[in-house]
């Protein structure tokens, strides 16, 4: 029986094993974390997390081949590949402080990993993390590897809060990255062997490690950056009598833009593109190209300019902007009771817009993850 074993029982880290869990019958997946009260949730009633379908899902698989554990280093020991999905948040202090990612929790699970293993792993990056990462990582595994053979993969996560469970079924893609040699593609055709399970093999796409690192980072900041360019064309909407939903609509017709992403909003919140850009607008300045920082720093500098001027000149969203964010809203979140440091989801993900101050304290749960270690990582 192959095993699994997830370090990181988060937003990720549970509903991905809980996926993978219910479509792998034949494959014992343990997650676990250092957290014993998100542990203790997860084998509970009430999941640390909610998310439409999870809790059946779960239940489904739950003590058959789905286990939640905090005995870290005997499931990290005795698994055939080990996924490793914790926080990786913007760096608080150091080189690189409020841009570069905060790789300390990466770092402490890969020398967990290297100090345990007594046979042969597949360690797959599920965290978003810097391109080149998984360089470093490899250093701290091979250090000591008393001849155990890692291979490193990287496979990053695109599920959105809110429909993770649907995310996770259905993925648009799954995407696996993976070291060009012999060793490295074996690894990619045993992890890609586990998603064939329900994902179509089209869907499966396979690249070298920088790509698959890199793609997460630049899907973020595409995203990210259409919603900036919606809310730009706003503030010119609001100058000129236009509407943004009318000329939002009327360019999401053109099938080269595609409708989606396209609500204006007070700025985007949720989790991770607010962090995510800025850790490419470092890795940009680190390899010597300013201008390609200075650009996708835009968009972030837009999402600020939407936000201040929502806040400072509204006490409630311009018509036309509720008006734009049409879709279903969502009702997702972490418990309140989770204990973990990213303990609470505001109401910021969803895609309808929030009354102001609502929306505006989604900043608060990015600052809220910006917790860190002191060491860092620097792969670049
Ligand atoms: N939340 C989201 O919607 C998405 C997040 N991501 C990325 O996935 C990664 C994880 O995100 P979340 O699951 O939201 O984070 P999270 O904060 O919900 O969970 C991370 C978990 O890792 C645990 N942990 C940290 N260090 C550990 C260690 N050394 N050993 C064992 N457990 C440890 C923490 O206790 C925590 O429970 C991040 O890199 C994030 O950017 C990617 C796609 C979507
Ligand atoms: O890496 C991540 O963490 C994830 O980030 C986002 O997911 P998430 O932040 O959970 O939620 P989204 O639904 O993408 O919304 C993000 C923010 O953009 C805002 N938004 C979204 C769409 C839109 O048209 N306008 C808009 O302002 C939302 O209100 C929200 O504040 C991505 O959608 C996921 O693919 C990715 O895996």
């Amino acid at each position: 029986m192959v095993k699994i074993c997830c370090i990181g029982a988060g937003y990720v880290g549970g509903p991905t094993m809980a996926v993978i869990a219910i479509k792998c019958p034949a494959i014992e997946v343990v997650v676990v974390d250092i957290s014993k009260p998100r542990i203790d949730a997860w084998n509970s009633d009430t999941l640390p997390i909610y998310e439409p379908g999870l809790d059946d899902v779960v239940k489904a698989c739950r003590g058959k081949n789905l286990f939640f554990s905090t005995d870290v280093e005997k499931h990290v020991a005795e698994a055939d590949i080990i996924f490793v999905s914790v926080n990786t948040p913007t760096k608080t202090r150091g080189l690189g402080a409020g841009k570069a990612a905060d790789l300390t929790y990466w770092e402490s699970a890969a020398r967990m990993i290297a100090d345990v293993s007594k046979s042969d792993k597949i360690v797959v990056e599920k965290s978003t993390v810097p391109v080149k990462t998984a360089e470093a990582i490899e250093k701290i595994l091979t250090h000591n590897s008393k001849g155990i053979n890692y291979q490193i993969l990287s496979n990053p996560e695109f599920l959105a809060e809110g429909t993770a469970i649907e995310d996770l079924f259905k993925p648009d893609r799954v995407l696996i990255g993976g070291r060009e040699t012999p060793g490295g593609q074996k690894a990619v055709q045993a992890l890609k062997e586990v998603y064939a399970h329900w994902v179509p093999e089209e869907n499966i796409i396979t690249t070298n490690l920088w790509s698959a690192e890199l793609s997460k980072l630049a899907a973020n900041a595409f995203l990210a950056q259409r919603i900036s360019s919606v809310n730009a064309m706003s503030a010119l909407c609001e100058a000129t009598g236009a509407n943004v939903s009318e000329v939002s609509y009327a360019i999401g017709k053109d099938s080269r833009i595609g409708p989606k992403f396209l609500n204006a909003s007070v700025g985007f919140g949720g989790s991770c593109f607010q962090k995510d850009i800025l850790n490419l607008v470092y890795i940009c300045e680190c390899n010597g190209l300013p201008e390609v920082a200075n650009y996708w720093k835009q968009v972030i500098k837009i999402n600020d300019y939407q936000k201040s001027r929502s806040s400072t000149t509204c006490r409630s969203p311009p018509s036309c902007l509720t008006a734009a964010t049409s879709s279903t809203p969502r009702s997702s979140g972490r418990s309140a009771s989770s204990s973990t440091p990213s303990a609470s989801r505001s109401t910021a993900g969803s895609r309808t817009c929030p009354p102001w101050p609502k929306f505006t304290s989604s900043a608060g749960r990015i600052g809220g993850r910006a917790r860190s270690g002191l060491t860092v990582i620097h792969s670049l």
